[in-house]
């Protein structure tokens, strides 16, 4: 069963849809990747999630009891050190400190819990953020661009701890970037947000297409890299597979047709009706 289903979600502000009519579903322990430019919906989107947003049009099926947020930069108290942060967070939601330790141990806040919030690098106040959505819930976390200012190493840091507590706990995620190549690292599933709208059914008069006839919304990243097929990345970001009989074979096997020699993923059209 689907831990979280978003059926023909709609979304304004005012007049116009910011999220325009998407649906897609999330599986337990799924890192599920959101891809979009910026201002493509994705803040918007996890607000109607968490229920920030509470009026929106659709229907989101929710499979789980608690839900931890990331959302923008964490609100913590910056005058408290970690510690009391920490403690007031787990009165709060309710959490035995105790219940938590394997997290703050795991996540290397163990290190400064008596540093004041106000002094923390950066990564550090990202892993007490993450901390907290933790405290908050076990069970599924939205993070929004969580790396959005961090270093290489900050940002390779903190996707692999994404990646041990989904592996190894359980948690599901859904992490939003507006930088594929970051996602890539740990999501084992991915969308991709346009202007409010998920990238599919796109112009016919492409130079090429995918067509995937069984599924809505596919990532031929995960596809690919469950065949162990190899792709490279422009500057840009976008992801480059060359057209080799594997290539050829995975399309043969999943009913895809394309043309041209070399794919852009980050251009692929999916469509869902043929
Ligand atoms: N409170 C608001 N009132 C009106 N319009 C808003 C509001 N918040 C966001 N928008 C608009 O909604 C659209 C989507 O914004 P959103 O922040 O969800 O995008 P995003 O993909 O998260 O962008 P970014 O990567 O820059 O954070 C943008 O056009 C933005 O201007």
């Amino acid at each position: 069963m689907a831990i979280l289903e978003v059926q023909n979600l709609k979304f304004r502000y005012s007049k116009d849809y910011i999220i325009n009519d998407i649906s897609f579903s999330v599986e337990k322990g799924d890192i599920l990747g959101l891809v979009g430019e910026n201002g493509s919906g994705k803040t918007t989107l996890m607000k109607i999630i968490s229920g920030i947003f509470p009026n929106s049009e659709g229907k989101i099926v929710k499979n789980f009891s608690e839900l931890g947020v990331l959302i923008e930069n964490p609100s913590l108290y910056n005058d408290r050190t970690v510690k009391q942060n920490i403690t007031f967070f787990c009165k709060l939601y309710e959490k035995g400190y105790k219940d938590i330790s394997q997290y703050q141990h795991l996540l290397g806040v163990d290190n400064y819990l008596k540093k004041k919030v106000s002094k923390l690098s950066l990564g550090m106040r990202q892993r007490v953020g993450l901390l907290i959505a933790l405290i908050a819930s076990n069970e599924f976390i939205l993070l929004d661009e969580p790396t959005n200012g961090l270093d290489p190493r900050g940002i390779k840091e903190l996707l692999s701890l994404i990646k041990v507590l989904a592996s190894d706990f359980g948690i599901t995620f859904i992490v939003s970037s507006h930088i594929l190549q970051n996602l890539d690292q740990i999501c084992n599933n991915y969308i991709i947000l346009e202007s409010g709208k998920l990238r599919q059914n796109v112009s016919s008069e492409a130079e090429y297409k995918i067509y995937i006839p069984d599924i809505s919304v596919v990532s031929l990243l995960s596809l690919l890299k469950e065949k162990k097929v190899d792709y490279t990345y422009t500057d840009a970001g976008d992801v480059i597979v060359e057209k080799t009989d594997e290539i050829e074979r995975i399309c043969q096997e999943r009913n895809l047709i394309f043309k041209k020699r070399k794919l852009n993923l980050s251009e692929v059209y999916f469509d869902d009706k043929k």
